[in-house]
């Protein structure tokens, strides 16, 4: 089966990506990507391609290629729908913040709107796609809706998880490690489901890499992908705080242990926390359908990830306090970076916010630089804690649009995303306009501690012991170990 039309519901940071490559690399099937927020399509929609909503390192020459050609964004979902032959669903589905499974379960409001939306709509048999990531066994629930409330056509539940992250979004898509389809082998119409997505995919990622298996596989491999990616980060930023009370260097026992082929270097980078849409998420609904099976050494496993994680980002906070002489009220602290990872501006659950309540309930003055995020989000972001009226978050926090500004008469810098771009301001000219002693927090380790030291920074990195230049010109530790 060929596929000619395909219908994508949701047009976020995955369905905008992923549908843009996929209509790049197969011109002769019509995408359509549909969303009930009308200013989001208005803006993949936007003459000037640099508008689209997403900011992502190669995306807008993927559209600019393929929009108008056979790549369409639309709000016309019924239509999308009807149309098409394939049905991708890649709408959100965020933490419950009601309920049974608050703050834990996984919330399918949206993914079962979209199923009794198709379900009413379809005239013609469909092969539906799960591109959000989902409880195991979600697809039973899919399927039950579309049967129950369907016109008596056939569907077929594909899972096809999205393994891309955000800032590397367009070369992941090009270059996936691997495309993993669930589908249901017993069946004729399955198998042939099945191959037609492989044959989308087929266009350009070789065939080895495309990896099918059962539908409940699926679904749960892309929740333990994430909660091992995650896992990994824990791990190492627990080792970062022993590092600190003992003189060894984060850096190089990362470097060390990666050299270990069946360990591997990457993701073992220390920082003041992981954040992002998924991962919190994701292992918050692996903990509970864990908790659901009655399975609770299992949920405990996976949930320390969570609470490593939460320490690593309170723990950073609380050492600017104890740094800048147990107090930061009435101090200007500059927050460099508020998007939760570089070349990026999503900002859903960044360290950053966490870093900033916690010094705005310490009374700090904060001011906030991100070369990518707009003051709406960061205002928006520390609305939705809650912690006190958006009103006060205006007036103790401000968003500047040069990281120059930002600095000038700070007590204190906090790095807080790694954008390459903070590697290269001159830090001279930085440490010059900052009150002193000019005290510096690297929440990524991006920067060089001995050449701020030498300009006089006294500088806090994670894992590392704090460094500051003495008098003597001599590199001091101001670490006690212990
Ligand atoms: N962000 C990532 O990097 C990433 C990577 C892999 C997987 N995922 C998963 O993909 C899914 C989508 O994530 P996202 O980051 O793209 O979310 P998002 O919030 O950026 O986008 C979801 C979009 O779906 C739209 N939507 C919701 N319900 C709808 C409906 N009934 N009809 C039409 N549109 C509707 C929303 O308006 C929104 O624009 C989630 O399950 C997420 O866990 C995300
Ligand atoms: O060594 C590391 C690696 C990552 N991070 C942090 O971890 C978070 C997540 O980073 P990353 O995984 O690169 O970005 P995401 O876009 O969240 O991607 C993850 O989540 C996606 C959504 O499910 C998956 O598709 C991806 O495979 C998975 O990597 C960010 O805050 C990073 O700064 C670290 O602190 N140290």
């Amino acid at each position: 089966m060929k596929i000619k039309n395909i219908c994508c519901i949701g047009a976020g940071y995955v369905g905008g990506p992923t549908m843009a490559v996929i209509a790049q690399k197969n011109p002769e099937i019509k995408v359509t990507v549909v969303d009930i927020n009308k200013e989001r399509i208005a803006a993949w929609n936007d003459e000037n391609v640099e508008n689209i909503p997403i900011y992502e390192p190669g995306l807008s020459a993927v559209v600019a290629e393929a929009r108008g050609r056979n790549l369409f964004f639309s709000t016309e979902v019924d239509k999308a729908i009807d149309e098409a032959e394939m049905i991708f669903i890649s709408v959100n589905t965020p933490t419950k913040t009601y309920g049974i499974g608050k703050g834990m379960a996984a919330d399918l409001k949206w993914i079962e709107l979209c199923a009794r939306q198709i379900a009413r709509v379809a005239k013609e048999d469909k092969i539906i796609v799960e591109k959000s990531t989902l409880p195991v066994r979600t697809a039973e629930a899919l399927k039950s809706i579309l049967d129950n409330t369907g016109n008596g056509v056939n569907f077929q539940i594909l899972s096809n998880p999205e393994f891309l992250a955000e800032g590397t979004a367009i070369d992941d898509l090009h270059n996936p490690d691997r495309i993993l389809i669930g589908g249901d082998s017993s069946s004729k119409a399955g198998k042939i489901a099945t191959q037609a997505l492989v044959d989308v995919y087929a266009s350009w990622v070789s065939e080895e890499k495309i990896l099918t298996t059962n539908v409940w596989s699926s679904e749960l491999s892309k929740l333990t992908a994430n909660a091992f990616l995650a896992q990994r980060v824990s791990s190492i930023n627990a080792m970062s705080e022993l590092c600190e009370h003992t003189g060894a260097d984060v850096n190089e026992i990362s470097r060390a242990i990666g050299m270990d082929s069946r360990i591997g270097p990457k993701f073992l980078k220390a920082s003041v926390g992981f954040g992002g849409s998924c991962f919190q998420k994701d292992i918050l609904n692996l903990v509970y359908i864990a908790k659901s099976f009655g399975l609770n050494e299992v949920a405990d496993y996976w949930e320390q990830v969570i609470i490593m994680n939460d320490h690593q980002k309170r723990r950073f906070a609380e050492n600017i306090v104890k740094t800048l002489f147990n107090t930061v009220s009435g101090k200007k602290i500059a927050l460099l970076g508020w998007a939760f990872k570089k070349d990026t501006n999503d900002t859903r659950e960044s360290a950053a916010i966490y870093v900033a309540d916690y010094l705005l309930n310490e009374r700090a003055e904060i001011v906030v630089y991100d070369p990518k995020v707009k003051a709406e989000q960061i205002y928006a972001d520390l609305d939705y804690l809650g912690s006190r009226n958006p009103e006060e978050n205006r007036n103790l926090l401000k968003v500047v649009e040069k990281p120059y500004t930002a600095c000038k008469d700070a007590h204190a810098i906090a790095v807080l995303t790694e954008w390459d771009e903070f590697k290269a301001y001159d830090w001279e000219n930085i440490y010059n306009c900052m009150l002193k002693p000019a005290f510096l927090f690297d929440g990524r380790n991006i920067l060089d501690r001995k050449k701020l030291a030498n300009l006089g920074f006294a500088t806090n990195s994670i894992g590392l012991p704090a460094v500051q230049m003495s008098k003597e010109k001599k590199l001091t530790s101001l670490a006690t170990a212990g």
